[in-house]
């Protein structure tokens, strides 16, 4: 396997025999987080709502399996076989008794060790890509359960939309969103282990009561409603005190954005990534420009939610006879 950053060959020129899927990054509105689990995982109430900043993966044929990725952030990206587009190909190909041979390119704009589900988003992305370059048509519900192998957030970025997830945030149920919302997100310098956020916030958590995590009906309401109002009072992130006592200058982040407008404020997931809900899209470009200004963050980006779940953009031809074992 070898890998290497730039555009792969015919990626962008939209000539070469392959499949590109576009997928989505999220936010947790809500991340209730449990007490930790004797498998090391913690269950959660999360209410997963995705936003309208995509990655591309194209799958394309080839005689081994191989990962590049472009993008701001591609030199953070791993291309061996721990990426998880890459650990999805080998999944789907096992699945069905495949050789996973395929070149993956990843366009990355979801920021990396972010908190905003971005090596899931890939995982999903690519396992739709190469089902669809292979012709195996594999059950939806087949692809939801390698999607929870990969990973607790893969199932979401799979569907879309707005989810509630249980267990570990892998067991979603779809939820009805009345409208539509405007966020801008504000990118740290580096990035933020979610084990290693976890593992904060069951510091924090020790010798307390830890609640049952449950999703907060005011907030499912604020979603169904499709009131930005409403969502503002309800936000919460059970992770946000564990990725502050992490990264401790992410609050003059949160600050300078409530400061310019934003109805409300968080950390996105597991972090460093902030996560700003504003009025409109006037407000969005407003509330980014003085995030930017601030000095309090590397990049902006402007966005709204829901998004579509991981979706085909362009299918070439099928890759010819797919070897099997
Ligand atoms: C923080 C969130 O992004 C919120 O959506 C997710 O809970 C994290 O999902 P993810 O990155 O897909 O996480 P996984 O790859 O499944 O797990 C990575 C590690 O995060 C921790 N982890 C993850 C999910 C969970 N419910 N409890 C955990 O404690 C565990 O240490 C686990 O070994
Ligand atoms: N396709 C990928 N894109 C980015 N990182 C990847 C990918 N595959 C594997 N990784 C590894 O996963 C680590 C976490 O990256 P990722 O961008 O998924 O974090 P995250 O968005 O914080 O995850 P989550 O929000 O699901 O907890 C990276 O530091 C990197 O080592």
């Amino acid at each position: 396997m070898s890998g290497g950053t730039g555009t792969a060959p015919g990626a962008a020129s939209g000539t070469a025999p392959g499949v590109t899927v576009r997928v989505p990054a999220k936010v947790n509105v809500q991340l209730a987080v449990g007490a930790a689990r004797p498998d090391g995982f913690h269950d959660l109430a999360s209410v997963f709502l995705a936003v309208s900043l995509y990655d591309e993966v194209t799958a394309a044929p080839a005689d081994r399996l191989t990962v590049t990725c472009e993008g701001p952030d591609a030199d953070r990206v791993p291309l061996d076989r721990t990426n998880l587009a890459a650990r999805a190909a080998e999944l789907l190909a096992a699945r069905h008794g495949l050789d996973p041979a395929v070149r993956l390119h990843i366009r990355k704009a979801i920021p990396v060790a972010g908190g905003m589900a971005g090596g899931s988003a890939d995982g999903a992305a690519a396992l739709l890509a190469c089902d669809a370059l292979w012709g195996l048509a594999t059950p939806r519900a087949t692809l939801l359960d390698l999607c929870a192998e990969l990973g607790s957030d893969v199932p979401f970025s799979l569907v879309g939309g707005a989810a509630l997830g249980l267990g570990r945030g892998e067991r979603l149920t779809e939820l009805p969103v009345g409208g539509t919302f405007h966020w801008v997100f504000a990118v740290a310098d580096g990035g933020l282990s979610t084990p290693v956020v976890f593992g904060a916030f069951d510091r924090l958590a020790e010798g307390r009561d830890i609640p049952v995590p449950a999703a907060s009906p005011a907030l499912l309401d604020a979603l169904a409603d499709g009131d930005t109002t409403a969502l503002a009072g309800t936000l919460a992130n059970d992770l946000q005190a564990a990725a502050l006592s992490l990264r401790p200058e992410l609050a003059a982040t949160l600050a300078a954005g409530t400061g310019a407008g934003a109805l409300a404020a968080l950390v996105s997931g597991s972090g460093p990534t902030t996560a700003f809900l504003v009025k409109d899209a006037d407000a969005a470009t407003a509330v980014a420009e003085a995030l930017l200004a601030s000095g309090t963050c590397r990049a902006t980006h402007t966005a709204t939610s829901p998004a579509p779940g991981a979706t085909v953009l362009r299918a070439g031809t099928p890759a010819p006879g797919a070897t099997l074992l």
